[in-house]
């Protein structure tokens, strides 16, 4: 029995094209087929798009790399250029010319617009009527003068094309709706939808998933795949990802990069845990490992309406995951984002232990940055801030707090000790001293215990800060 791209290794592909950076729909397209590779121990192939040589970018081809970096999502094969294949691609142009399955057509461009009109103008939808169309019996006029013709395929004209879509079921389309399109332009360039069969071709592409907005695409890639002999793969068209304003998220309309959630201080694997649930869903789990969703991925658990972004549900996922996250994996995250900060991260505190006292309060790394910021520059508090909270009472209360903190040992149930001793000698109740004492070392209000700050913090700089303002 020959093989069949069910029955042969596994094999897929994300292409995007290198007109703008890579955002959340078409990574969440990336890590579907990633994960469909992983999951059959196949291949995953990066091939990029570059065809549109007016909107591709260099700048664009890199945003993409760094966002699938980002994302973990490493291809195993590529990336592929098919601005590098073009010889390839002319080749097998010249084949189907040679076997009779495309051929030269020499309409005129107004001429081709012509027929449309005329076409609306009846009521009927426009389409090339196969005047160049070589058939047995018909006399085709004499090729023009000094025109490059262009290459079409010869579609066929009777039957329908077919596939089961591993998404969306059943997909049937007359041929009698296609026309013979274009596979090189009169300049000789290959047009998208050729490159992209010979790609599937030559890359031996078991598995095409990819976005809907391609599924149009479909019928005329299959039919040529067979006018060449090739092996179909399978489809799994999956449905878009829709903004915030329900159109669909892309490059040309409101979609971030990914790469912006990466600034915004994003974890990875929340975003990944988060597009994994875009339209994909296991039983009711919410929070997953990316290794317990490649062993848990299938297509037939995909829903093939399109999906909704939604960003508190990315921040709720972020929150999880800076809570379970590794203390030693978040210092390190924030001391690079405080080092873009132009702030000196190795102060002698520790930024574990800082980050620890932190990672269960905070929405994603900038905010915890903005803690531990807190710890080791300089603090500065508003004026209104030490007005308000800085009284003469409280002051007091500070002062003689700082001759017990200069004595006693630097563990918390001592400080805390040290803390309700000063309470009692003042007649203050705990927020009337722990808060005077939170703005002076942190220069805000609000902060987790104040007896685990002041022992993160470290006598020296307590007593220093405290100085600052008796
Ligand atoms: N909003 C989306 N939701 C899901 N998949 C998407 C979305 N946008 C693009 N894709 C898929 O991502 C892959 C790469 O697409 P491509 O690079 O053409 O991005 P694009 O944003 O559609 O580009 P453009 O804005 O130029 O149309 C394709 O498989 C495409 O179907």
């Amino acid at each position: 029995m020959p093989a069949t791209p069910a029955s042969r290794p596994v094999r897929t592909r994300f292409a995007p094209s290198p007109t703008g950076y890579l955002h959340i729909g078409g990574a969440r397209t990336a890590l579907f087929s990633w994960a469909y590779a992983r999951r059959h121990g196949g291949a995953f192939i990066l091939r990029i798009e570059d065809t549109d040589v007016a909107r591709s970018t260099p700048a664009a081809l890199q945003a993409i790399l760094d966002g699938m970096r980002w994302l973990g999502l490493a291809h195993d094969e590529g990336p592929f250029y098919q601005m590098q294949r073009m010889e390839r691609y002319k080749d097998v142009i010249r084949q189907m010319l040679a076997a009779g399955t495309a051929y030269p057509c020499y309409m005129a461009a107004e001429e081709l617009d012509r027929l449309r009109e005329e076409q609306r103008a009846r009521g009927e939808k426009p389409r090339y009527d196969g005047r160049w169309r070589p058939e047995a019996g018909k006399i085709l006029p004499p090729p023009p003068e000094g025109v490059q013709p262009v290459v079409r395929f010869r579609n066929p004209t009777t039957g329908v094309v077919a596939w089961d879509d591993l998404v969306k079921g059943r997909i049937e389309i007359g041929n009698a709706e296609l026309d013979d399109f274009i596979i090189a332009r009169a300049d000789g360039t290959p047009t998208y939808n050729f490159c992209v069969v010979v790609d599937d071709w030559d890359m031996g592409i078991t598995h095409v998933i990819r976005g809907d907005d391609h599924v149009n695409n479909t019928p005329r890639q299959i039919n040529v795949l067979q006018a060449l002999g090739a092996e179909v793969p399978l489809y799994a068209h999956l449905s878009m990802i829709l903004g915030d304003d329900g159109t669909k998220l892309s490059k040309r309309h409101g979609a971030v990069s990914v790469m912006q959630y990466f600034d915004d201080g994003y974890l990875p694997e929340a975003v990944i845990n988060y597009l994994a649930r875009l339209g994909w869903s296991h039983g009711d789990a919410e929070v997953f490992s990316r290794q317990q969703f490649v062993e848990w991925f299938d297509l037939d658990h995909i829903t093939p309406s399109a999906a909704q972004f939604n960003t508190e549900k990315l921040n709720w996922l972020n929150a999880q995951y800076l809570k379970k996250a590794d203390d030693a994996f978040l210092a390190a995250e924030v001391a690079n984002r405080l080092a873009r900060r132009e702030v000196d991260p190795e102060t002698g505190v520790s930024l574990e232990a800082v980050v620890a006292l932190y990672k269960d309060r905070v929405a994603n790394l900038n905010e915890l940055a903005d803690a531990v910021e807190l710890f080791v520059a300089e603090v500065h508090p508003a004026p209104e801030v030490i007005g308000q909270h800085l009284t003469e009472p409280a002051r007091a209360a500070l002062a003689s707090l700082r001759r017990r903190l200069a004595e006693v040992a630097w563990d918390k149930a001592a400080l805390a000790q040290a803390i309700k001793d000063t309470m009692a000698e003042h007649s203050l109740k705990m927020p009337q001293v722990a808060i005077p004492l939170r703005v002076a070392v942190l220069g805000v209000a609000q902060t987790p215990a104040i007896d685990a700050v002041l022992e993160v913090l470290g006598r020296e700089r307590v007593l220093a800060r405290l100085d600052r303002h008796l």
